[in-house]
């Protein structure tokens, strides 16, 4: 669906839908850049296919890596990975993707020439600098302090202090190449806290399974021993940050959605949707299949009621004390409300989904949540706060200030924070919800839109970064086609 303005449909009855979610964006793009490490050919099955994905393996080939299709399924793509010798003089373009920018890098380090890196305009504001400067003092050389750079090995490894409070990827991109490198790798991170921790554990994990030997048993150090990759069969997970939208439109519209294939064992920050979504009034079940996954089932708080006017003003967010003012599992029961949209003269929503609670919440772990619970937090009877993710300024956009201006674009009440956002409930309007070039922005705006008539969505076919079929997905959820 390629239009510009993309009118996101209202939800107009409860929905009922079974949504299989294609790969994790993270998972994928570890397992390629493991794969393509290895020390021998390997296979990646399930892998997605996506813009973030084709970047990787488009980066990883111009290193030398052989990738060959050896099927593709809805499910996704499974990939036979023949790793190379590392080639120097290419140009990598890495996007918008954070995982290609900050993960190909340190394997570039080892190539036999300098490789060139550039991405989009705004991938040129993206952090940087800490990665680049661990990898000088690590022994390469490199001409810049963000994109675009050019980069020059040879990389003798060795231990080294960063500040990797800006992101995560930092730590993730040293230590995934790490075991390559002749003297291994020893990172320490100094400064504010490390967003993101489930990302590095799914690293560490990945490259255990691999047989690296990664020490973490102290706070903020990560100790590689250097030594080979294996190669392996990897088969990826769904991914269960791209739920959010999905298990979100239950919420709004009433009714309820199930994801198939959800891992009961799982480094994805999504596992996470559970607990909140649960705190903003869903409930939520999950029904093992005997495979080590299970049906994850959200039903909304009330499905099927006509949309009405909630009052929302019964939290107040100004008390400073820190505590969470989300009511746990809490439902409200009994009359008729709408899908939280304020107070006021707003629209209001056709199915008349649950009453969504706000919620107070530190995200600092599942940064890239925030958009979808903004959204909710939208539709909300009562304030929510989200706190602790100020490096999300430095994602695909600067989130905090794209959502609260987006929010408030639509008649809403939200205000930044020095480490998040705050967002009161008020009527919403139609209009024109900007993306940013950020596939998490464009599938909030699609949440808001279930319940406001008018909602147009610029650019949803940022949504490719990763998730492609998304307005697909979002039309046969609501019983339509791709609208
Ligand atoms: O390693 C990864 O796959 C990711 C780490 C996180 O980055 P930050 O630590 O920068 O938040 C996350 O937000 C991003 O979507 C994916
Ligand atoms: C922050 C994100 O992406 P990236 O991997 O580009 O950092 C995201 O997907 O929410």
């Amino acid at each position: 669906m390629p239009a510009q303005h993309w009118p996101a449909p209202v939800a107009t009855a409860p929905v009922t839908a079974i949504v299989a979610l294609p790969g994790s964006k993270s998972v994928t793009n570890r397992a390629l850049l493991l794969a393509a490490l290895a020390d021998g050919p390997g296979v990646v099955r399930q892998a997605l296919r996506s813009r973030d994905a084709d970047l990787m393996v488009a980066a990883l080939r111009a290193l030398g890596a052989g990738f060959e299709a050896i099927a593709e399924t809805p499910a996704g793509i499974d990939w036979r990975v023949t790793p190379g010798p590392i080639t120097g003089g290419a140009s990598i373009d890495v996007g918008l993707a954070g995982t290609v920018m900050r993960f190909v890098p340190p394997m570039a380090a080892l190539a036999d020439g300098e490789v060139r890196f550039d991405g989009d305009a705004h991938a040129r504001k993206r952090p940087m600098g800490p990665i680049l400067d661990a990898l000088r003092a690590l022994g390469a050389t490199i001409d810049n302090d963000a994109l675009p750079f050019t980069i020059r090995g040879p990389l003798s490894g060795g231990e080294v202090t960063i500040d990797a409070s800006g992101s995560s990827q930092f730590v993730s991109g040293l230590l995934l190449a790490a075991a390559r490198f002749e003297k291994g790798v020893t990172i320490r991170h100094a400064g504010p806290p490390v967003p993101s921790q489930p990302h590095i554990l799914m690293t560490v994990q990945m490259l255990r399974a691999a047989g690296v030997s990664v020490d973490d048993t102290e706070p903020d150090v990560w100790r590689v021993a250097p030594g080979p990759i294996a190669a392996r069969e990897t088969t990826v997970e769904p991914d269960l940050s791209n739920a959010a939208p999905f298990l979100a439109a239950a919420m709004v519209a009433g009714g309820s959605v199930t994801i198939p294939e959800w891992p009961l064992n799982t480094t994805q920050p999504g596992d996470v949707l559970r607990d909140l979504l649960t705190r903003m009034g869903a409930t939520i079940e999950l029904t093992p299949t005997g495979d080590g996954t299970a049906n994850l089932t959200l039903t909304s708080p009330r499905t099927g009621a006509a949309a009405g006017t909630p009052t929302g003003t019964d939290t107040d967010l100004g008390t400073g004390t820190g505590a969470d003012i989300g009511t746990g599992a809490s439902i409200r029961g009994g009359t008729d409300t709408s899908a939280g949209i304020g107070p006021g003269t707003g629209t209001s929503a056709g199915a008349g989904g649950g009453e969504i609670v706000g919620i107070d919440a530190d995200l600092r772990d599942v940064s890239e949540l925030t958009p979808t619970i903004a959204a909710l937090a939208a539709l909300a009877t009562t304030p929510s706060r989200l706190r602790g993710i100020a490096h999300i300024r430095g994602h695909e956009t600067d989130r905090i200030e794209a959502l609260v201006t987006e929010i408030n674009r639509l008649g809403g009440d939200a205000e930044e924070t020095d480490d998040g956002l705050i967002v009161r409930p008020r009527a919403l309007h139609g209009g024109v919800f900007h993306s940013y070039a950020d596939h998490r922005m464009a599938t909030a705006g699609a949440v808001i839109g279930l319940a406001v008539p008018g909602v147009e969505v610029e650019n949803i076919a940022t949504t490719g970064k990763t998730l492609p079929e998304f307005t697909r997905m979002w039309g046969e959820m609501l019983g339509g086609e791709d609208r």
